[in-house]
């Protein structure tokens, strides 16, 4: 296994209410006949040591889209957002003795295959992914040397990822076009099972 990923895990943010969906999991949405979670860990497994699903709530609904993978509940109560996701995932790797986290939205089945590569590259010593002009702060690079302070700042109330990346010291990494096009509302998953295609 080369070095970007052999202390990487790979951890699908899934722990929102996805109210601009109407609720459930925005991850098991089929696109393209199979569900979304199993297009992006497709994508995802093969750059890290490990995987992990971020979610709130029974686990075993994970376990047809995601068999085997490791489920674990955000940490700190009340849906903080998705810095708490986040921080569920550095507690876990630490566990897997593993050196940092990639984290992704469960709704984001397009990810670029050199993602963790290139992140890893420009942490310094966090890093954030980039698109179409816009910064993606849910799609980052995170030490899990840093888990104690996003702790903190996550039982202060912090519930805004750019603005803790940013004061941590974040590279931004930008793509072309838009691999990290996800699905907010029902309409959404024509346009992703369109660029799914292109
Ligand atoms: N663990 C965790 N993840 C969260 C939380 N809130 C949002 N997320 C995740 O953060 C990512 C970006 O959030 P959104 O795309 O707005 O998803 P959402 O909050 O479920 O959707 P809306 O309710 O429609 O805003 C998604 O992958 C969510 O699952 C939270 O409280 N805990």
């Amino acid at each position: 296994m080369d070095g970007d990923r052999a202390g990487v895990l790979g951890v699908v943010l899934a722990g929102g209410l996805a109210r601009r969906m109407g609720g459930g999991d925005k991850t098991l949405l089929m696109l393209a006949g199979r569900p979304m979670l199993s297009h992006l860990l497709e994508r995802l497994a093969p750059q890290v040591a490990a995987v992990a699903v971020n979610a709130n709530g029974d686990p075993r609904r994970f376990a047809a889209a995601a068999p085997g993978v490791a489920v674990v509940a955000d940490g700190e109560p009340g849906y903080p957002g998705p810095l708490a996701g986040i921080l569920a995932g550095m507690d876990f790797a630490a566990t897997l003795g593993l050196k940092a986290v990639v984290s992704l939205p469960g709704d984001t089945p397009l990810i670029p295959m050199d993602l963790v590569e290139r992140l890893h590259a420009a942490a310094k010593p966090l890093a954030c992914a980039a698109s179409l002009g816009r910064v993606h702060p849910p799609v980052g690079y995170w030490p899990v040397s840093l888990r104690e302070g996003l702790r903190a700042a996550v039982r202060g109330g912090e519930g805004k990822v750019s603005r803790w990346a940013g004061g941590q010291g974040c590279g931004v990494v930008s793509w072309e076009g838009d691999p990290f096009l996800n699905a907010n509302a029902p309409g959404d998953l024509a346009l992703l099972e369109a660029a799914l295609h292109a």
